[in-house]
């Protein structure tokens, strides 16, 4: 039935029952059969973001999920679109985003009956593998409903993705059932109840802690969405345990914390033998745990609020499941009270080689500024000063060794600051996630690409000029996938070669933006800063030599090697 009174059509109680719960953004590619509900959506007083591909759109309301720990909202098209936002989905879900993505969709007997519908597929259930859960509303009267699940789904528990599923029919269907017979729109109660660990969990945790000789803590992207800066900070304080932020965990203790072992990350995790693992997996990026990267006798300590994670790669001896927060104002005092501190022998033996390490590398950045080659210190040193004197500025990044350098190199002060390839290493989704940084935080933004990783989602410049947001999106071209030198063939463009030459800071200007050339450490110094500062949509093509970079950066050792000699 197509509704005639608006209130009580399909389209109109979503927005209803999103905006009873505070979610008043939305971020989407519109066409058949979602036009009218984004115009609805506005109508209503949401702010409607338009993109240029879907994925980006879906990645802006990740991030949204990761910043602000309600859901974000992406709205796709039906078939085409919704395969589009479903790598973004599955993303969000693998790195525990909270988001909803709304696809318009065709009617179940159509799809049941294959009888061909325009962009005709089983949206619902070809979802399913790659999100938390998929729902589908077939009766505008179960709208109420089906917004409340698709955001307490999103929330609770270990974040994710969740997929709603509407069909063109329910979007304009009236609901017509008395207001006695249905639900109707309501605001949630409590949508990520929190579970508190046991005290004997917390007791088992403090005996191993206790008697370490060498304790480290690991603080993963979890910690930072739980927002656990101010236990961890006082955990780390108090007790002089040395702590290792994974790179979006960066910022929750400052990284020039005296307590940080990030420059002696392989001693740390080598000699470590009580492992508190926060927020984190024992996933590729801790190499599961294993030795000789990690001590073969090493006890963990995992927090955790889902509790399929603990012994996911190494036998676990002090589980504790809950949300992170309430876990800690648990852990914390219990661990205080038994007045230890991380022996002086092991904070001594991180200190000196974090010296060691940080000379070399200090070295590697004044090599950088001087180098006859500009390379990625030389381009990146000028960032990290600017970070040091404005912690409040948002980095987005991704690339390989403009990913890793940039990590290392740029020091985060504040939590959430730092948006990144997530666990799955993603190329196309800095653009999607500085545009929600942007929105959301109303800050400025710094989206660190390399010249690949900027074409998966180049065409959102024009999404970021477009509303005149203050992004400035750095581009390290070194002219290829991890470098610019990968002919195979002679005179033949290799697998990895891309256009040293490339001008992509054009293309801010073709669409009213600032665009900033540089091609040595003296421009790049005399450029950044002007262009963040300006507030203004940007980019600045740092043009460095193809020589630059490693394969696969710092991960070159998950690439199986041919060999290729021969032929
Ligand atoms: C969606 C997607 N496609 C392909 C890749 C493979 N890949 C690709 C294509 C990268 C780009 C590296 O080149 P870059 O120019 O972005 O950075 P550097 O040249 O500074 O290393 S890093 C990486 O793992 C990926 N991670 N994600
Ligand atoms: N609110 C929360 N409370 C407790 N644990 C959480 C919460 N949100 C996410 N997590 C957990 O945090 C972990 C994040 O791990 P991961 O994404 O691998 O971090 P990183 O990549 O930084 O190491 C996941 O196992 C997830 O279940
Ligand atoms: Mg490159």
């Amino acid at each position: 039935m197509v509704g005639n009174s608006l209130t009580k059509t399909g389209a109109n109680l979503l927005i209803e029952a999103l905006q009873k719960n505070n979610i008043n953004r939305m971020y989407g590619i519109v066409g058949i059969p979602v036009t009218d509900l984004a115009r609805l959506a506005e109508l209503r007083g949401m702010k409607y973001y338009g993109f240029r591909r879907e994925d980006s759109a879906v990645n802006a309301a990740a991030a949204t999920g990761y910043l602000t720990q309600k859901p974000g909202v992406a709205l796709t098209v039906s078939a085409p679109g919704f395969l589009n936002g479903l790598t973004a989905l599955a993303q969000a879900t693998k790195n525990c985003f909270p988001l909803i993505m709304i696809s318009g969709s065709s009617e179940r007997h159509i799809i049941d009956l294959s009888q061909g519908d325009y962009e005709g597929l089983d949206q619902y259930n070809a979802a399913k593998p790659f999100c938390k859960k998929a729902y589908r509303v077939d009766r505008a009267e179960d709208m109420g409903l089906a917004v409340a699940r698709a955001i307490r789904t999103a929330v609770s528990g270990r974040p994710g993705g969740v997929y709603l599923d509407i069909p063109a029919d329910t979007i304009v269907q009236e609901d017509d059932t008395s207001d006695q017979a249905n639900l109707g729109v309501y605001k949630l109660v409590d949508p990520a109840p929190k579970q508190i660990p046991n005290d004997e969990a917390i007791s088992r945790a403090v005996d191993l802690i206790k008697n370490a000789k060498k304790p480290l803590i690991i603080l993963g992207k979890g910690a930072a969405y739980d927002r656990t800066e101010k236990q961890v900070q006082q955990l780390v304080a108090k007790t002089n345990i040395p702590f290792l932020p994974m790179s979006m965990a960066k910022g929750l203790i400052p990284d020039d914390s005296p307590h940080s072992a990030a420059a002696a990350r392989s001693l740390s995790l080598r000699n470590a033998d009580v492992v508190i693992v926060i927020g984190a997996r024992l996933n590729w990026m801790l190499s599961y745990g294993n030795a000789p990267q990690f001590n073969p006798h090493a006890k963990f300590v995992q927090l955790d609020i889902d509790a399929t994670q603990f012994d996911s790669s190494q036998p676990i001896s002090a589980p504790l499941q809950g949300d992170l927060k309430s876990i800690l104002d648990k852990l914390v005092p219990a661990l205080l009270a038994t007045g230890y501190q991380a022996p002086e022998t092991w904070l001594e033996q991180i200190a000196q080689d974090t010296e060691k390490n940080d000379k070399k590398f200090a070295q590697r950045i004044a090599n950088g500024k001087v180098a006859q080659k500009f390379g990625y210190y030389g381009a990146i040193a000028p960032i990290a000063e600017y970070f040091q004197q404005h912690p409040d500025t948002y980095l987005v990044s991704e690339g390989a060794n403009t990913l890793d350098i940039g990590r290392d190199m740029i020091g985060m002060q504040l939590p959430r600051h730092r948006l990144d390839t997530g666990t799955w290493g993603v190329m196309g989704v800095g653009l999607g996630y500085a545009i929600a940084a942007a929105v959301e935080t109303g800050k400025h933004v710094v989206a660190l690409d390399g010249d690949s990783a900027f074409g998966f989602d180049g065409m959102e410049i024009e999404t970021i000029c477009r509303y005149k947001l203050p992004i400035t999106v750095v581009i390290i071209n070194n002219g290829g996938i991890y470098n610019g030198i990968g002919q195979v063939v002679p005179n033949q463009l290799g697998p990895t070669t891309l256009d040293p030459t490339a001008r992509y800071d054009l293309m801010a200007k073709a669409f009213g933006g600032d665009n900033y050339f540089v091609s040595n450490y003296d421009e790049m110094k005399n450029t950044f800063a002007r262009a963040v500062d300006s507030g203004r949509p940007n980019i600045i093509n740092v043009q460095i030599a193809p020589s630059m970079g490693k394969e696969s950066g710092h991960i070159g050792n998950l690439n199986p090697k041919l060999n290729l000699r021969p032929l």
